[in-house]
């Protein structure tokens, strides 16, 4: 989900994260950022000195980490990303700039001089531009910086030890983390908190409104001038723009550019989104990297017998859309993917391209008929294999599970005594209501050869009498009586007249006072 609609602007750019540090990219993948990590090799050395206060040394390190790592990737590619962000977070306390402890006696030396004291945590943020043409960069910087005051207790000598042996100081600037032990010195924090953990996410969409939505227009072409943007020609080639990222296109030709076609451009990114992770399942890469110690590339590829260059560029793909991670030993999978993503959580049908597309609506002529689940899938994987039958009411048991729960409690459906899901599948949302509606007797309505595999599907909780089974077809069987007809994902997939037939059907079927609930994943409609 992407809650910062400026985010999205970034969705069709290739956009890399110069940092190293996994509290950034956590901040950036939850605000829904899709993007690269390529840690930046820059040694942080710059003469603190030469600055006149703290935050212009973060601002300054912030920048060259983001294109010392533009410059390597257009050395290596001739192509830079088209957006590279460096962070820089360092401690201020009376004029001196705390960075990260270089030993423990470092860490002892530092906390013991934030004890009792406020101190400000300064994140600089560079966010740059890039263009490569005729085998030159250009770059155009932005950047600012973001400060928070923090107010440590007084520390005792016994506490400083027992943080410092825990380890926690060691990767962190000023040699805290205010986001886990390091929470308990801190007494008082005053501005964005996540600036303190290293990425200032508000400032940050700000930044990006600024850029992309000039004078607070929805545009997603930039503004004629840019405050705090700038940078040095560079030697090698390397120039940088007065102008923003689109308009220094606009500018070169002299016209005005055709309005950004953003929805197309994020469709076909969604599309290359699907097929990464359809492929990634597919190989079962994330069964390989489930719960084992992280793995190279060329490991993944010699295990599933796939090209190690290809291999690593749908990691890298997976990494950026938050299903892996990647450090220096290798790739694992992130809580999502173990939890979503393996063989015994799938969401996903066990096929390598999204299914329901290409299939024609209507009945299946393999002597199997609908599921009313998903009529559509089950349908198309009745002309394959059990185990792909079985993968795909795996995929939509995992779904439901998900949603079951939201579903059951977005209405009050305490006055109902019994309740029929048609189409119910294995249960999942009909045991989410008996556990919400204690005294709700529910039963599912389903073909019989969905319903022959619902003893291999373990619902959230114990099992209860609450919930029975009943095979059935809701186009020709009578439907049970019910207080309550839930047809939850049953109706999208049918042309109007089979929709018309089905609720003509459930309305007969009701007794007066009775309600029709219709959910689907992404919404709850009630029809009474
Ligand atoms: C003060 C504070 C810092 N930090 C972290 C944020 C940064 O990761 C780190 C400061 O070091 P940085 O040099 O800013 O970043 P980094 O070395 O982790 O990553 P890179 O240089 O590759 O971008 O300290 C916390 O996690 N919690 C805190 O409370």
């Amino acid at each position: 989900m992407v809650l910062c609609p400026v985010i999205r602007k970034l969705l069709h750019k290739r956009v890399v994260l110069a940092s190293a540090s996994p509290r950034r990219q956590e901040i950036l993948r939850q605000a829904g950022l899709r993007f690269e990590v390529v840690p930046s090799r820059f040694k942080e050395t710059l003469p603190k000195a030469s600055f006149p206060t703290p935050p212009a040394y973060a601002v300054e390190t912030a920048k060259q980490k983001a294109l010392e790592v533009a410059r390597r990737m257009h050395q290596k590619d001739l192509r830079a990303p088209d957006v590279v962000i460096g962070a820089d977070t360092i401690v201020a306390v009376g004029g001196l700039i705390l960075e990260k402890p270089v030993d423990k006696q470092d860490a002892y030396s530092m906390l013991s001089r934030l004890s009792g004291k406020e101190h400000s945590v300064f994140t600089g943020v560079a966010i740059v531009h890039c263009c490569s043409r005729d085998g030159r960069l250009d770059t155009d910087v932005s950047e600012f910086y973001e400060e928070t005051r923090v107010q440590f207790s007084e520390l005792s000598e016994e506490l400083l030890w027992e943080y410092i042996d825990s380890g926690e100081p060691m990767d962190k600037a000023g040699g805290y983390g205010i986001q886990a032990l390091g929470g308990m010195l801190v007494e008082q924090v005053h501005g964005d908190f996540l600036n303190v953990v290293g990425f200032p996410l508000n400032r940050f969409c700000k930044k990006l409104a600024e850029l992309y939505y000039p004078s607070g227009r929805e545009d997603p072409r930039p503004a004629q001038s840019h405050q705090g943007r700038g940078g040095r020609a560079e030697d090698g080639g390397e120039r940088t723009q007065a102008a923003g990222p689109e308009e220094a296109v606009s500018n070169r030709t002299g016209h005005s550019p055709p309005p950004f076609p953003t929805g197309l451009l994020e469709l076909v990114d969604s599309f290359k989104a699907s097929k990464a992770l359809f492929t990634a399942c597919k190989l079962k890469v994330f069964d390989l990297l489930k719960d084992g110690a992280p793995l190279k590339a060329v490991d993944v590829a010699g295990k599933l017998g796939t090209s190690a260059c290809g291999t690593g560029r749908l990691l890298d793909a997976c990494v950026a859309l938050g299903f892996l991670q990647k450090t220096d030993r290798g790739y694992s999978n992130t809580e999502t993917a173990n939890l979503h993503l393996t063989s015994d959580g799938r969401v996903l049908p066990p096929t390598g391209r999204p299914r329901g597309m290409s299939v024609g609506r209507g009945r299946a002529g393999h002597g199997v008929r609908v599921c009313l689940s998903d009529p559509l899938l089950f349908q198309a994987s009745c002309a394959h294999s059990e185990e792909t039958r079985l993968g795909l009411l795996r995929a939509m048991h995992s779904l439901a599970k998900l949603t079951a729960r939201h579903v059951a409690t977005a209405f009050d459906l305490s006055r109902f005594a019994s309740a029929c899901d048609l189409g119910g599948c294995t249960g999942a949302l009909a045991h989410a209501l008996a556990r919400e509606y204690p005294r709700l007797r529910v039963t599912v309505f389903d073909l019989p050869e969905v319903l022959q595999h619902v003893a291999g599907f373990q619902p959230d909780g114990p099992r209860t009498e609450q919930v029975s089974f009943l095979p059935g077809d809701i186009f020709e069987d009578s439907l049970p009586e019910a207080d309550l007809y839930v047809v939850s994902r049953i109706l999208r997939d049918w042309p109007d007249g089979k929709v018309h037939e089905l609720l003509s059907r459930v309305a007969r079927a009701c007794k007066p006072g009775e309600a029709t609930a219709s959910t689907s994943l992404l919404q709850n409609l009630i029809f009474v």
